[in-house]
């Protein structure tokens, strides 16, 4: 990332349409502001320069424009999609690791979207992102406590980073911007905000799932967690089961209570806590399933399928996805299902994921080495039941592989949401679609139910949806498309953006104390370095 400015707020505010100027409906403030108990000094100061709302958005992962390959991953193209429409501020991670990195953010323009991103070094990369973020809450969030690394070294990471992004935002702020934080990387952001005096509206959404409390307890400094929620005016989460979790992990720590209609009282702040399923831009996914027949890679696929059935997955390189049980149950399924046998083909499109993590370097080895022998056993001179390609393809293909697919295999073992599911859906031919098998263990079961749900643990139960949607009638094939599209046009990507932000405006005043003191977070000094 060469040659970009220093950002400016003079900059900014020529740059970057405020949410009132977009076509995205802004939360309500000015209605809201007249309820509003009267301001301290302070926060007078803070709300006087500007009228009109800017969103700021958060998170690790930021696709500058032009910045190294594409990372596949749902949020930033579920951020991407609400961002485009509003336009803002999207600070975050470059991507890149330096030897010294600055304090400032390095700015990059495009269109309505000011991206401003930090450098991280060696040591802040290790400990923050691949180490607490990615041994720690990423395992215990996706109930997997058997690959839990806790170190105290990148506890402090995490919060040192937390405290150092919140500092180099902070140039960045208008009084009234409505601040938006993402995922499992900043969960003390807004604690570290507002400390440094910030009163501005905060919401926060967790990407991925909320276990229930005696998982959630494995993680280290999980009270400190829990009191950082209470730093946002407004929880969010993919499924009503994640956010009931949560609040049963506040109520037992007695660190937060119920204060009716979704509120909890955390410390001196009440804290909205909802559901917020993501969704995906519906419409233009199906646009561009429809004419993909046209993009080359789609064409070279189809004809190098013959008349074969085309089975697809495609996911991170995560052991949350299940692939080592997927790749198992279509084994499964062939052996059970002889007739079956070079009439169907599985491509598998994974692209590799924090490949400096241990348990993932670990887990590349073993589904590659998986692939090539299921294909060395049940494969023939003329067939190779699984193709198996660890590339990142881009949208326009996947919209038209998706398309092409008799079985759509999405069968994580736990997950957020998985925007994959959606999009398949919606990438299908309304009169002849495919179908999609579901794990009930990704927060997309919980709308999308006209899947097949599997438990991808069961072998056997996943190789028989296999048979089951191969052999599917059209009339039922079509009955299912149609309610899980009925779903997916109502709840877009715009509508998610916008219920979460609607609830953010509704939320109460923030009831932090003017005295950036007496905001902190107890014991925030016992980790940070
Ligand atoms: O940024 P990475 O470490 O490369 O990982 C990619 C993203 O993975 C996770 O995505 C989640 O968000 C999706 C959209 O809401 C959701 O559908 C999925 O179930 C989640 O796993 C992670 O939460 C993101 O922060 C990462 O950027
Ligand atoms: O080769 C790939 C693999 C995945 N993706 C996209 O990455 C996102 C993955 O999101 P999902 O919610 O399914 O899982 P996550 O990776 O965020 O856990 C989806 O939009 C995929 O279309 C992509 O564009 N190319």
């Amino acid at each position: 990332m060469a040659d970009v400015p220093d950002i400016t707020r003079e900059a900014q505010e020529r740059a970057a349409p405020s949410l009132m100027e977009s076509g995205l409906k802004a939360p309500d403030l000015s209605l809201e502001k007249a309820k509003r108990p009267p301001r301290t000094s302070r926060s007078r100061r803070q709300a006087s320069s500007s009228s009109q709302q800017r969103l700021v958005v958060v998170s690790n992962r930021v696709p500058v424009p032009g910045v190294g390959a594409s990372k596949a991953g749902g949020l930033t193209v579920a951020l991407e999609g609400a961002l485009k429409r509003s336009g803002g501020l999207w600070f975050g991670w470059s991507g890149e690791t330096v030897e010294n990195p600055t304090d400032q953010a390095k700015v990059v323009q495009s269109g309505n979207i000011t991206f401003a991103v930090l450098d991280l070094s060696q040591r802040d990369y290790d400990e923050y992102y691949a180490g607490f973020a990615n041994r720690a809450l990423w395992p215990v969030c996706h109930y997997r406590l058997d690959l839990v690394q806790i170190e105290r070294q990148e506890l402090n990471g995490y919060f040192r980073v937390n405290r150092a992004f919140a500092a180099s935002l902070a140039p960045l702020l208008r009084p009234d911007d409505v601040i938006w934080v993402h995922d499992y990387h900043f969960i003390p952001l807004a604690a570290e905000l507002r400390r440094l005096g910030f009163k501005n509206r905060m919401g926060f959404f967790l990407h991925i799932p909320w276990p229930p409390s005696d998982v959630a307890s494995a993680l280290p400094a999980y009270q400190q967690l829990l009191h950082g929620f209470g730093a946002y005016d407004l929880v969010g989460f993919h499924t009503p089961q994640d956010a009931e979790n949560f609040q049963r992990c506040l109520v037992r720590e007695n660190i937060g209570s119920a204060i009716g209609t979704g509120e909890h009282q955390i410390n001196d702040h009440k804290v909205r806590i909802g559901a917020f399923p993501v969704g995906i831009d519906t419409e233009s996914f199906a646009r561009a399933a429809a004419s993909a027949e046209r993009n080359a890679l789609v064409h070279r696929t189809k004809a190098s399928l013959g008349d074969r059935d085309l089975i697809i997955g495609v996911d991170r390189l995560d052991y949350s996805k299940g692939l080592k049980q997927r790749i198992e149950a279509f084994s499964c399924f062939v052996r059970s299902n002889p007739d079956f046998r070079n009439r169907v083909t599985y491509i598998q499109i994974t692209p590799k994921s924090r490949s400096d993590v241990p348990e993932y370097q670990r887990m590349q080895r073993e589904i590659a080495e998986q692939a090539g022998w299921t294909n060395g056993s049940l494969g023939e001179v003329d067939w190779t039941p699984v193709r198996y390609v660890n590339r990142t393809v881009g949208h326009a293909a996947l919209a038209g592989l998706y398309r092409m697919s008799r079985i759509g295999l999405v069968t994580p073992l736990r997950d957020g949401m998985n925007l994959v599911a959606k999009e398949f859906v919606a990438a299908q031919q309304p009169d002849d679609p495919g179908v999609l098998i579901l794990s009930r263990f990704a927060g997309a079961a919980h709308e999308l139910d006209g899947a097949v749900l599997v438990n991808p643990y069961d072998t056997e139960a996943c190789a028989t949806a296999i048979a089951r949607a191969l052999r599917m009638p059209l009339e039922e094939r079509r009955e299912r498309w149609e309610s899980m599209m009925v779903r997916l046009r109502t709840n877009t990507v715009d509508a998610w953006c916008q219920n979460f932000l609607n609830s953010l405006g509704d939320a109460l005043e923030p009831q932090i104390s003017p005295d950036p003191e007496s905001n902190r977070v107890p014991n925030a000094d016992a980790a940070p370095a």
